[in-house]
């Protein structure tokens, strides 16, 4: 099949290269004329593991192009796919401006009966709007298709050729026919529904596992009062097949370009509707709060952080990518300086665009963990790179003026830490309890009557 794919970020570059990859002839649009030119070199905009391979070999055989020109690639597609952005507003609702005016551009250019497939994340009603669009600016028929994308980055390939279901939402059994013949090489399993419930199904998936990582999290900080170790708690949850093991990882809480983003705009969502999603809330203020632990446990272990020096290890939302957006290393590192402390930072390749970011020139970028932590009073891990697993703590220990280390994500274990001689910190473990002190007042005691009457 012919395909347009418009927008070539994450998702468009990942899903357009992986149809090419299939043997579908497409094409990549955006609106950078930078990014296009890159890509036409065969360079990759954003780090992605495999994906630089895959455009090598399909555009060496010319089944992937890239283009500015939107009109020309629809012009000559059977598919349009819409992959463009829809960041948050101020309110937290999604900005659609941008699938609005791909939808009107789509709609000019329209030279012939085409499916218009939208793959960005949007708000229930959107495609029936993105619909109203395109037929205020065409002369010939198309229809609408919602197939919400549900990759990982650093893990987009994989997800993107082996998901763990396709859904479609179209009414049209021509589309179905369609789009059920383009995934059907892919063997997952695929869902048909109608537009508004696929719409649903990507916020309502994405806010699921925001929910679960908040509530381990929260597990987590209970952990760490009566004395239980959450890696334990978690692995013993996740055996029960109902629950499953996945996203009950405890650590600094979720960041990235959609958790964040998707639950801002499910609670609108509900809003608008008249529906006060509580428990939603409570997840993203928990969210908020357990970044703040690593400020908290540093100020308990080395007191005033003014004219600290602090390593900070992992600056990237994730391992496996170099996207930062909606990284909890902004927000802490934020208030590091806020607090005066002195920040020496290393990210194996996000550090450019934590650079770009975060909009201040007040943080040292170091080009190894271990000169990271030169002179410092302490270490934050923020992300589980791989390398900082295999890296000598004690060599790092030997580098810094104390040995304190926050491991935000639970890469080692006590032993490792201790033997290494640390003073540490990590989510859901604690090396002492109030507990039975806690448990012999009585004023602790949460009073639920109020909860259950
Ligand atoms: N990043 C991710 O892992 C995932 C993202 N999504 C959703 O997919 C959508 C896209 O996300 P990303 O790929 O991360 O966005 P992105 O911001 O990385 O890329 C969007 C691209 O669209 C281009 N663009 C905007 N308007 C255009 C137009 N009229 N014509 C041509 N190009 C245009 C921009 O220049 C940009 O390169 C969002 O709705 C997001 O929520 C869904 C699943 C995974
Ligand atoms: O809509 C999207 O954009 C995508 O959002 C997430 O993918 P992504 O943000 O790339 O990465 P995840 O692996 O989900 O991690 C998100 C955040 O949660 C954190 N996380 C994840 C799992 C876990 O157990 N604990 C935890 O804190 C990660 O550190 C990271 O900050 C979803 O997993 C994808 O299915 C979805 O398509």
């Amino acid at each position: 099949m012919r395909l347009a794919v418009i927008g070539t970020g994450y998702v468009g570059l990942v899903s357009g290269v992986c149809f090419a990859e299939l043997g579908h002839e497409v094409v990549c649009v955006d609106l950078d004329a930078e990014k296009i030119d890159k890509l036409r070199r065969r360079e990759v905009p954003f780090y992605e593991p495999g994906l630089k391979e895959l455009i090598e070999v399909n555009s060496a055989a010319e089944r992937l192009t890239f283009t500015t020109d939107l009109t020309a690639a629809v012009q000559r597609s059977d598919i349009v796919i819409l992959a463009v952005g829809t960041p948050s507003l101020p309110s937290g609702e999604a900005n659609l401006s941008y699938i609005k005016k791909a939808a009107e551009e789509i709609g000019r250019a329209l030279n012939g009966y085409k499916i218009v497939v939208t793959k960005s994340t949007v708000p229930v009603g959107t495609n029936e709007a993105v619909s109203r669009i395109i037929a205020q600016h065409a002369s010939y028929s198309f229809d609408i298709a919602s197939v919400p994308e549900f990759l990982r980055e650093g893990t987009a390939i994989r997800d993107t050729m082996a998901p763990d279901r396709i859904v479609i939402g179209t009414l049209s059994d021509r589309v179905r026919q369609t789009l059920t013949e383009l995934h059907a090489p892919l063997t997952a399993n695929i869902l048909i529904t109608d537009i508004r419930s696929a719409e649903m199904i990507k916020y309502a998936s994405n806010a699921f596992l925001a929910t679960k990582i908040s509530f381990i999290n929260e597990i987590s900080n209970i952990c760490e009062k009566v004395g239980a170790d959450i890696t334990r708690v978690a692995e013993g949850m996740g055996y029960d097949k109902r629950i499953g093991s996945s996203f009950l990882q405890a650590g600094i809480g979720y960041g990235g370009s959609c958790f964040p983003k998707d639950t801002q705009a499910l609670i609108q969502l509900a809003g608008n509707v008249q529906h006060d999603f509580k428990l939603l809330k409570s997840v993203v203020e928990v969210n908020r709060e357990q970044r703040m632990k690593v400020i908290i446990k540093l100020e308990q272990l080395l007191g005033e952080l003014q004219g600290r020096t602090i390593a900070v290890w992992g600056l990237s939302f994730k391992p496996n990518t170099d996207d930062v957006r909606e990284a909890p290393s902004l927000d802490i590192i934020g208030e590091l300086i806020v607090r005066g402390a002195i920040v020496r930072a290393y990210d194996p390749i996000a550090a450019d665009n934590f650079r770009r970011m975060i909009g201040t020139d007040a943080v040292a970028y170091c080009g190894s963990a271990i000169e990271a932590a030169e002179g410092a009073d302490a270490i934050c891990l923020l992300t589980e790179w791989p390398e900082f697993k295999e890296l000598d703590l004690r060599q790092a220990g030997a580098a810094m003026k104390s040995r304190v280390m926050i491991d935000g994500r639970n890469v080692y274990t006590q032993e490792q830490l201790e033997s290494a001689g640390y003073q540490s910190y990590s989510v859901g473990r604690a090396a002492h309890t109030q507990y039975e002190a806690n448990l012999e007042q009585d004023t602790n005691r949460i009073d639920l009557i109020h909860i259950v009457s």
